[in-house]
């Protein structure tokens, strides 16, 4: 889809492409059992039924995100992902329709009526969203060209920033795949329509619903090959697999293309993977959406799972095992998804502060061995209930929010290794970006002593923080799991000694001061200055600090 002299092929992202979620079939869903409405342009021109209702069976409208927590998105591409198929789901969330379609319209983009049906796929009620072109010309359009229709729309400026990137990131896969600029990528007449109202749309909808984070599930490829404007193309298409990348993904789960390089723009862009990261995040699904695909559905319905919940920072939590059964103790599958650290949090309650309590496992999107999606809805295994976290967590009500993050830890336990080695190997650990490195002796086979080492990092550090220790070390192998911390917010105050400044660091939870310490190393440089005991400085911080309080509450 490169617009130059030496590169002249049209891309065709078009309705009347043949591909699977194919967009010149007219209703290739299995059953369309009530066709909720259409827009048009211009003076809201409507057509089927019931222009200004709500789709009957979407969820009521809700974006009232509540302070505790954060809206968190858990995209499950039971059968793949297409623009289409996010804005179903979306609406199937209870996006307002009309408020939808307004929007839309403020885009000034002519030539189409936009319709949503609720449908049946293999048993699953569905929202079908279909952008029906009309026969007016449509101009070519390049990238700056769509990014100025988005940027002269009323649009909030985070909709606009949003819907920009993903389109750029598809017209940089573009561009890379068909090997020209990206200046020179130009958006089909017909498709640059349908990508405009699937992407703008979707960024107006996540916006609505105050998503702030949004988790990919594995994405199913499918297979064989999809003809589009310029012949045939292998599965999955090019802009497909390159905008893929760096997501889990498996081959097959399907035939034909399931993810539409529109879908995969979207989850990507938007959204983060779900990995071991995220594996046994604490969630509370309120909201569940279907966006129906157009191609029939052969085992499995049609259509991409939208999950809205919101990710508790205090308090109760509930459990959502993604990629596995309820078991407390699984196999994993090759995709990496573990099936049973999940059931582990509610059998034991040992991990992250989860306490036994009355668990709550959604079983679902388990993987098999062959790479296909085998927990198809309808089939999921869900054993609800309520879970409580375990200790002072439960006491949500009384005690302030407290900020919870992930935190990876990593041990290995040495019988071999050079004791002056310690020193440098954890100067190493920590500026591969350890948070702490602890070591205790331990008394090991055949009466050897020796060390047990434990790493603790940010997640994102996991990968850089391992290599470190296998150069540094002599170990062979190491044992890591992700866990949860919660941290007191901190700020540093400076006081002033017989030795010089002093600062301090104070712990606060809900406003409150419950710690504060004198740093260290300000109290080390001090003692040296003033030619005086550490413990003499550390007492004088402390007592200057005492008493700028007291004052300063007179
Ligand atoms: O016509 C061209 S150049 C074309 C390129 C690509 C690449 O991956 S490159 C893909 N497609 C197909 O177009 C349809 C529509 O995709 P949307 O994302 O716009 O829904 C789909 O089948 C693509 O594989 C066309
Ligand atoms: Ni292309």
């Amino acid at each position: 889809m490169c617009n130059s002299d030496e590169h002249d092929h049209v891309h065709d992202h078009s309705h009347r492409q043949s591909h699977d979620h194919g967009h010149c079939h007219s209703h290739g869903h299995e059953h369309a059992y009530k066709k909720s409405h259409a827009t048009g342009r211009g003076q809201g021109r409507t057509a089927g039924h019931g222009h200004g209702e709500s789709c009957k069976y979407a969820q009521g409208c809700r974006n009232d995100a509540s302070t505790n927590g954060h809206n968190i998105l858990v995209v499950d591409p039971v059968s793949g992902a297409a623009g289409d198929m996010w804005l179903g789901a979306l609406v199937d969330l209870g996006v307002p329709w009309e408020e939808l379609t307004e929007a839309l319209r403020g885009l000034g983009v002519d030539g189409y009526e936009l319709r949503c049906d609720s449908v049946i796929s293999k048993g699953i009620r569905a929202t079908k969203v279909e952008v029906l072109l009309d026969d007016r010309p449509q101009p070519h359009r390049h990238l700056h060209h769509v990014a100025q229709i988005i940027e002269n729309s009323a649009m909030a400026a985070s909709v606009k920033e949003m819907a920009i990137r993903v389109f750029t990131r598809l017209a940089e896969s573009e561009a890379k795949v068909h090997g020209c600029p990206v200046e020179k990528v130009h958006f089909h007449e017909v498709g640059a329509v349908d990508a405009i109202v699937d992407i703008v749309g979707t960024c107006w909808a996540l916006a609505y619903l105050k998503v702030e984070e949004i988790l990919v599930l594995p994405l199913p490829l499918g297979s064989g090959t999809v003809r589009c404007a310029h012949g045939v193309m292998p599965v999955p298409a090019p802009a497909t697999a390159d905008l893929v990348r760096d997501f889990p993904v498996y081959l097959g789960g399907g035939e034909g293309e399931l993810v539409t390089p529109t879908g995969a723009a979207l989850c990507t862009t938007l959204g983060r993977p779900h990995d071991s990261h995220s594996q046994g995040m604490p969630l509370r699904i309120e909201r569940i959406g279907h966006g129906a695909g157009t191609r029939p559905a052969k085992d499995r319905p049609n259509v991409l799972r939208l999950l809205l919940g919101r990710r508790e920072e205090a308090g109760k939590s509930w459990l959502v095992c993604i990629g596995g059964t309820a078991h407390a103790h699984g196999h994993s599958d090759r995709h990496g998804q573990g099936h049973g650290s999940h059931g582990g949090h509610v059998g034991h309650g040992d991990q992250g502060g989860y306490g036994e309590g009355r668990g709550q496992v959604l079983g679902q999107g388990a993987q098999g061995h062959d790479g296909v999606h085998h927990s198809l809805v309808g089939q999921a295994g869900i054993c609800l209930g309520e879970m409580q976290r375990g200790g002072s967590e439960n006491s949500a009500g009384a005690m302030p929010a407290l900020l919870w993050e992930d935190v990876q830890v990593i041990e290995t336990t040495v019988d071999d290794m050079n004791p002056q080695w310690l020193s440098p190997l954890t100067a190493r650990l920590f500026d591969a970006g350890a948070l702490d490195v602890q070591a205790v002796s331990v008394m090991m086979k055949k009466g050897r002593l020796g060390c047990h080492l434990t790493v603790l990092c940010p997640p994102e550090r996991g990968a850089v923080v391992l290599e470190q220790l296998f150069a540094e070390s002599t170990t062979l192998g190491v044992r890591s799991r992700l866990e949860r911390r919660a941290c007191l917010d901190r700020d540093w105050v400076t006081v002033t000694t017989d030795g010089g400044p002093v600062r301090l660091k104070r712990g606060i939870l809900g406003g409150r001061v419950v710690n504060i310490h004198p740093e260290f190393d300000d109290c080390q440089a001090a003692a040296r200055r003033g030619n005086l005991p550490v413990k003499e400085i550390h007492r004088q911080a402390l007592a200057a600090y005492e008493e700028e309080r007291s004052r300063k509450a007179e």
